[in-house]
């Protein structure tokens, strides 16, 4: 078999917290680049996977940049807009008459994107959609829903006191969490109520955050308004590449986004292993064409930065799975009209 597509989804790399709780020693002033921001750490972590997709592809793409050969499209925050800058250093190094400056090891590469209230593609959870609103009212009424919120109570109650938060809750207190992990990461002391235990039980709040607002209650049909937007896009775009008879030029295609993301595809394909994707995480779609001009998918992911990647079996399928069978199966996650299904 012959590799002849390769779509690639990464969630940006190492950055600073989005936000402060109101009794965080450390505000935006803290960080060098303010809230949100890609730090040299994420810039390294997608510096070095531009280098391990340079090393996957060699013999595959073309050593010199090629523009027919990639598209690369982020979403419209700084931090992904530079993870991919980041990672397109390490991939695509400029050589002989690419070189534009003599001592400089670098060129340009485009990266697209849309403005935020425009993304349809890379954010999730996608809003302005009536059937997931009432699909998310009716996961809060559920057995698992209501006995995780008894559960956690005083443990929210805790949080809400020791952060100044007054209004979070089960669903809100995970960025908490996220604030609490960008300061250790960054060697930051932080309060003694932030324990290990506490540590553990943010995260799995956070977790569970993710779960319900992509799956644990009617997942397909969740998914169809939601992962299955991106995968029916990918999966279009797997099937024209696989067709497209003439020695097509695009080779890649890169997608700069979030954790968020690459949970909401992975739930659409029911195989999301519940863990947030560390930064710089990358799922990866490989089209191969056979002999008999039959076309399969090979799907693998890179669980976080600096670390090998590992097959991932699409449940019905075998792991080299057969395009019109990855098709048949991935059909019922993807609404063939998101408006429609929408509304109420
Ligand atoms: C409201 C803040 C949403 N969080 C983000 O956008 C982050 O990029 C998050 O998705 C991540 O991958 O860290």
């Amino acid at each position: 078999k012959k590799l002849v597509f390769v779509t690639v989804l990464f969630r940006h790399g190492d950055r600073s917290p989005i936000r402060a709780y109101p009794t965080d020693p450390y505000q935006e002033k803290d960080w060098p680049q303010g809230f949100g921001q890609l730090s040299q750490i994420g810039m390294r972590q997608q510096y070095m996977l531009g280098r391990f997709l340079r090393d996957r592809y060699k013999g595959f793409l073309n050593e010199s940049y090629e523009r027919q050969e990639i598209s690369v499209r982020s979403t419209d925050y700084d931090r992904t807009l530079m993870s991919a800058l980041a990672n397109l250093a390490g991939l695509y190094p400029p050589a002989g008459q690419q070189v534009f400056l003599p001592d400089l090891k670098w060129q340009p590469i485009p990266v697209h994107t849309v403005p935020l209230k425009e993304e349809r593609l890379l954010s999730f959870p996608l809003g302005d959609c009536p059937r997931y609103k009432q699909l998310m009212s009716e996961t809060e009424h559920t057995e698992e829903f209501i006995n995780f919120t008894r559960e956690n109570k005083d443990f929210v109650d805790l949080i809400r006191n020791k952060t100044g938060l007054n209004h979070t809750d089960v669903k809100s207190v995970w960025s908490v969490h996220d604030t609490l992990f960008c300061e250790l990461s960054h060697n930051l002391s932080l309060p003694d109520w932030v324990t290990p235990d506490v540590m553990a039980r943010l995260k799995s709040l956070r977790d569970f955050s993710f779960e319900y607002q992509f799956g644990m209650y009617k997942r397909q049909e969740k998914s169809r308004l939601q992962g299955g937007v991106l995968l029916g896009e990918i999966v279009k775009n797997l099937s024209k590449m696989a067709t497209s008879d003439v020695e097509h030029r695009q080779k890649m295609m890169m997608l700069s986004a979030h954790d968020t993301t690459l949970i909401a595809l992975q739930i659409s394909l029911n195989l999301f292993n519940g863990n947030q994707p560390p930064y710089a995480s990358c799922h990866f779609f490989e089209l191969y064409r056979h002999d008999n001009g039959s076309a399969s998918v090979l799907m693998f992911y890179r669980n976080g930065s600096n670390t090998q990647l590992y097959p991932l079996q699409l449940p019905g399928c075998a792991l080299d799975c057969p395009l019109e069978d990855f098709v048949r199966i991935t059909e019922p996650s993807i609404s063939k009209d998101w408006d429609t299904e929408c509304q109420l």
